[in-house]
C-alpha cells in the first residue's frame, strides 16, 4: 500500500508520521501506520517516541541517543530508519513549512524553485524554515519522482482583517509584506475542524485556542475563521515560550543595538534562543522540568509565562468582542495542569470557572458545568492535517 510521509519540524521536535493510502480518505479516517517524535532537540534532554497504528512503542534506534541532539541528526536517524523499512511505497511527502511569506495560502507542490524562494524567508524564522526545508532536496535525491507539498503555518491567518494584519509603520512597509502574519496555523485549522464534534452544542461563536508548545501563540477564532493571533511578522511575537522572549518594548532592542553595541547575530541568538522559559529561570526551557523544579526562578519563569497568556487572552478577547470557549493545545497545553489552572484561574473574571480535579486529570472540558466560558483540553494534530492537505494535492483524497 502507497503511504504519505508527514514531516514536522518544530523547534525542539521534530514529528513524523507515515499514512497508508486506502484511496477513500477523509481527515477522520486517516490513521498512520507509524507515528513517532524526536523531542528535546536542539539543546533538551533528547527522547524518541515511536509507535504502530494500535499505540505500541516500536524501536527505531538499537543505540541509546546522545545526551544533546540537533534537528538534523534527527532527521538523518529518520531518514535512515525509512530506508531500511521492508514494503515502504512512497506516494507523497508533506511538509509542515512555518512560514508561506505573502505568495502562499494554500499547500504547494514544491519544486527547486520554490524551495529555494521559501528558503529566502529563513530570516522570518530561523528556529524553522532552514530545518523544514532541509530535507526536501535530500528526498528529492532519493526519490527523484516523489511529489513534495509544503503546507503553511501562515496560511490559516490568511484572511484576518486588515486591522489585525498591519503594524502602524509607515505604508510603504506594509505594501512590501512587513505585516502580522500568524503562525501554528495547521495546529488551529485541525482544532477548528474538529470542535463542532468535540464541543457538541455549546456556543462557539467565539473561541480562543492556545497552542502552549516549545513555540506559543493565541488564536482567536470567530466562527471557524481566524480574526487576531499573538504571533506577528515571525514565530517571536507575543506570549514568551521555551527560549524566546515573546513580545518586547523595540525600544529595548534599538538600546541594547545602540547603547550596548549587540549585533543582528548576537540579539537573534538571544531572543531566539536564550530568553523565554529558559532566560527567566535560567534553569530550562522545558516546561515540564521546570514544574519538576523547586527552585524559585523556575516558579517565576512560570509565573510569568501564565501572566503574559492571560493577558493575550484579555486582548483576544477583545478582538472577538467576548469569549465563548477557551482551548487549550499542544505540549504544554495538553499536559501541563499547572499551568492550564493559573492561566484559567486568571480568566475568572470573563466568567470562567475551573474544573480543578477535571484538570488534573486533563480530561476534555476541564471548566465547571455552568461556567459561562468553557475551558477544553484538545489533542492538536498537525500530522494528520498534512497529511489531510498532502492526500488532497496529490489526487488521493
Ligand atoms: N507531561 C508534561 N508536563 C508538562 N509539560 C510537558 C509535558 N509534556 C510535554 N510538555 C512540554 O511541552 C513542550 C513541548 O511542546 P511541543 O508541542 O511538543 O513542542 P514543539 O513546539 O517543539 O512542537 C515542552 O515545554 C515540554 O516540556
Ligand atoms: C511556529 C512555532 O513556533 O512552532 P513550534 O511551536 O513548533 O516551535
Ligand atoms: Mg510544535
Amino acid at each position: 500500500m502507497r503511504n504519505i510521509l508527514t514531516l514536522n519540524s518544530g523547534s525542539s521536535s521534530l514529528k513524523f508520521a507515515l499514512y497508508p493510502l486506502t484511496g477513500a480518505e477523509s481527515l477522520d479516517t486517516l490513521t498512520p501506520r507509524y507515528r513517532g517524535m524526536f523531542s528535546g532537540l536542539n539543546g533538551g534532554t533528547p527522547r524518541l517516541k515511536l509507535q504502530n497504528s494500535e499505540g505500541r512503542p516500536v524501536a527505531m534506534e538499537k543505540d541509546e541517543l546522545p545526551t544533546r541532539l540537533e534537528l538534523p541528526d534527527a532527521m538523518g536517524r529518520l531518514l535512515s530508519w525509512l530506508d531500511e523499512l521492508p514494503d515502504l511505497s512512497l506516494a507523497a511527502v508533506g511538509h509542515r513549512v512555518v512560514h508561506g511569506g505573502r505568495d502562499y495560502h494554500q499547500p504547494v507542490a514544491l519544486t527547486p524553485e520554490i524551495t529555494a524562494e521559501l528558503g529566502e524567508l529563513e530570516s522570518l524564522a530561523p528556529l524553522h524554515q532552514p530545518f523544514c526545508l532541509a530535507p526536501v532536496t535530500p528526498l528529492a535525491e532519493r526519490h527523484p519522482d516523489l511529489p513534495q507539498v509544503a503546507c503553511f503555518d501562515t496560511a490559516f491567518h490568511a484572511n484576518q482583517p486588515e486591522v489585525a494584519r498591519q503594524f502602524a509603520l509607515p505604508r510603504e512597509l506594509t505594501q512590501r509584506g512587513l505585516i502580522r502574519y500568524g503562525f501554528h496555523g495547521l495546529s488551529y485549522d485541525y482544532i477548528n475542524r474538529v470542535l463542532p464534534q468535540q464541543l457538541g452544542d455549546a456556543r462557539r461563536e467565539r473561541v480562543i485556542v492556545a497552542h502552549l508548545g516549545n513555540g506559543a501563540s493565541l488564536c482567536a477564532i470567530r466562527n471557524g475563521t481566524s480574526v487576531a493571533s499573538t504571533m506577528g511578522f515571525t514565530a517571536i511575537e507575543g506570549m514568551p515560550m521555551g527560549t524566546r522572549c515573546g513580545s518586547l518594548d523595540p525600544g529595548l532592542v534599538l538600546h541594547l543595538i545602540q547603547q550596548e553595541g549587540m549585533s543582528a547575530e548576537a540579539l537573534t541568538e538571544m531572543l531566539y534562543k536564550r530568553s523565554g522559559l529558559l532566560g527567566v529561570s535560567g534553569i530550562s526551557g522545558d516546561m515540564r522540568e521546570l514544574l519538576e523544579s523547586a527552585a524559585p526562578e523556575a516558579r517565576e519563569a512560570v509565573e510569568l509565562y501564565a501572566y503574559r497568556a492571560i493577558c493575550e487572552i484579555g486582548s483576544l478577547t477583545a478582538a472577538l468582542g467576548g469569549l465563548d470557549q477557551l482551548v487549550f493545545t499542544a505540549g504544554i497545553g495538553e499536559h501541563a495542569a499547572p499551568v492550564r489552572e493559573a492561566i484559567c484561574r486568571g480568566c475568572e473574571w470573563l466568567g470562567l470557572e475551573l474544573d480543578v480535579d477535571a484538570n488534573d486529570r486533563d480530561a476534555e472540558r476541564i471548566s465547571a458545568a455552568d461556567s459561562r466560558v468553557g475551558a477544553w483540553v484538545i489533542p492538536t494534530d498537525e500530522e494528520r492535517m498534512i497529511a489531510w492537505y498532502t492526500a488532497q494535492m496529490v489526487g488521493l483524497a
